[in-house]
């Protein structure tokens, strides 16, 4: 069974929704959880119950331990067994020890309420194996001396979050859809399984796919991360706020372009929970973390749908529109990848004809991610014409996605508007029964420059959210927020790196948790 990307669920757990509607009026809106349907892995063995009848929300968690790791073990031991199953079927209760003598932190309670860097440094010394070596060498053991050596390296430096360290070179783009790599049970994997564990996710139903995605999506935020954590954790850890800690706080957020209303809202909420009730760091971070989702999760309440997925078996046609550079091209191939992925039909539009190179690099798109695309040669063609041919070829050959890449570069909102508005004309004329979406690409290193975009686009066209791009190239991660919060646009997608694999469904939990616990 073909794991559908789009209709990801994200289960979050019952007290983010709850708690700040002590505090906060805007808390008791509905929250859209009825909507939301159980989470399903994108493993290619799904468990056959799970195909038969979905199955019933996980019980919730409240919070993620990432360093009480039982989740991560057991699911780095699954994977492992799908990737060598004969090494494993020799002895899995060996395995199962030698596992648990290898990794088992002895961190006691206290460790655990510790702020998560601090923890990280305190139980890496833990990590090393046991002295006395296993009888059996196990499959675990393929963790080489110098893998984890680096890794610890790696976390020591990740604990001291200041000053700000060079980010990470990313990979380079990959042209052909790829596989994520290896499979190594490291602070990512760790973060990554128990984020899912928190979601209710079994160990056996986590994929490398999604440990793949969410460890991109936390890398990827890490600037963003660093910049806030340990400031915050400071600030609000100190019972009610003070003059000083508000400002402290104000600042921070300011700084991440979370924007001035969000960061408003979040310390009027903040402030009054705190005067209620004197709360630890890691609590009062916890409650900061439940009114971040909240704020996120709003414009997808009120737009009344969760997800933004195409509809089986009948024509959806999303139109792609942001000025140019924003990461539209690389969206659109992206996306096209995760709808073939997914099992849908899909086709591509080059529909932004004012630039001719803006043609080609679709088209490169398109064969990265085995997606035809439908253009027209020669400069400056119309673009509701490349529409009107590609409609007919969706038509024919029973596409269930379409992608239009629209022009982003219009002298001003009325060509703008003109342009969309025509291109929809030639679309419900063309395809009266599809079902027809824009999309926003932002690019998250403009910051507050990519909502005056959003402003002038949205009042050109009737959005269904935004693409959020390289996240992974900036500290103002926070925009998000902004977007959130000013525009009222939900988010529908993020952008975590050039790999074609780098984009996926929008989670208000996931975002928040990379960014404030990663
Ligand atoms: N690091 C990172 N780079 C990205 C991401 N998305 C896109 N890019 C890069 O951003 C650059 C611009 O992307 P394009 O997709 O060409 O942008 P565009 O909006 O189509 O702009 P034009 O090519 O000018 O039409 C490329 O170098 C992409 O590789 C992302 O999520 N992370």
């Amino acid at each position: 069974m073909v794991f559908d990307w789009f209709r990801r669920q994200f289960n979050q757990p019952e007290s983010l929704t709850e708690a700040p509607s002590e505090a906060a009026p805007e808390a008791s809106e509905p929250t859209g959880e009825a909507d939301r349907t159980p989470v399903e892995p994108p493993t290619e063995q799904q468990p056959a119950e799970a195909e038969a009848a979905p199955a019933s929300p996980p019980a919730p968690t409240p919070t993620i331990n990432p360093y009480n790791q039982p989740c991560a073990k057991a699911a780095y031991q699954n994977l492992k067994q799908q990737d060598h199953p004969a090494a494993v079927e020799e002895d899995p209760g060996a395995v199962s020890d030698d596992l648990a003598a290898t990794v088992e932190p002895t961190t006691d309670d206290t460790a655990v309420t510790t702020s998560a860097p601090q923890t990280i440094a305190e139980a890496t010394p833990e990590l090393e194996p046991e002295p006395a070596a296993p009888a059996e060498p196990p499959f675990f053991f393929d963790l080489a001396a110098s893998e984890r050596e680096a890794r610890l390296e790696q976390l020591t430096a990740e604990a001291i979050a200041e000053p700000e360290p060079e980010p990470k070179p990313q990979p380079p783009a990959i042209a052909e859809p790829s596989a994520p790599q290896g499979l190594t049970f490291d602070d990512d994997f760790v973060w990554s399984s128990e984020v899912l564990a928190a979601q209710g996710r079994r160990p056996e139903e986590i994929s490398i796919e999604e440990i793949d995605w969410l460890s991109s999506l936390r890398r990827g935020l890490d600037k963003t991360r660093r910049s806030l954590v340990n400031q915050l954790k400071s600030a609000v850890g100190q019972g009610p706020l003070s003059a000083d800690a508000v400002e402290t706080i104000e600042a921070l957020l300011l700084q991440a372009d979370v924007g001035v209303e969000a960061t408003d809202r979040i310390l009027t909420q903040l402030q009054a929970k705190l005067r209620q009730e004197a709360l630890p760091p890691e609590q009062a971070i916890a409650y900061l973390k439940q009114l971040l989702q909240q704020l996120l999760d709003q414009p997808l309440e009120t737009s009344g749908r969760y997800i933004l997925a195409p509809e089986k078996g009948r024509l959806n046609v999303w139109l792609v529109c942001g000025v140019n550079g924003v990461g539209k091209t690389t969206t659109i191939g992206k996306l096209a990848h995760l709808a073939t992925k997914s099992g849908y039909r899909c086709l591509i539009a080059a529909a932004d004809t004012f630039r001719a190179a803006a043609v080609e690099q679709v088209k490169v798109w398109g064969d990265r991610s085995e997606v035809d695309v439908i253009a027209n040669p020669g400069q400056n063609t119309d673009p509701a014409a490349v529409v009107f041919d590609a409609i007919a070829a969706a038509q024919a050959r029973g596409t269930e996605l379409l992608l239009v890449d629209t022009a982003g570069r219009l002298q001003n909102k009325k060509n703008l508007m003109d342009e969309l508005a025509k291109v929809r004309r030639i679309i419900d004329r063309k395809a009266p029964d599809a079902i027809v979406e824009s999309l926003l690409v932002l690019d998250a290193t403009q910051g507050q420059n990519g909502l005056r975009q959003a402003q002038v686009f949205a009042e050109a066209a009737q959005l269904s959210g935004v693409a959020l791009t390289k996240l992974d190239s900036t500290a103002k991660g926070g925009v998000a927020l902004a977007i959130a919060q000013d525009l009222q646009l939900p988010i529908r997608f993020l952008g975590a790196g050039e790999r074609i694999q780098d984009l996926r469904p929008f989670s208000s939990y996931e975002f928040i948790q990379a960014l404030l616990d990663g």
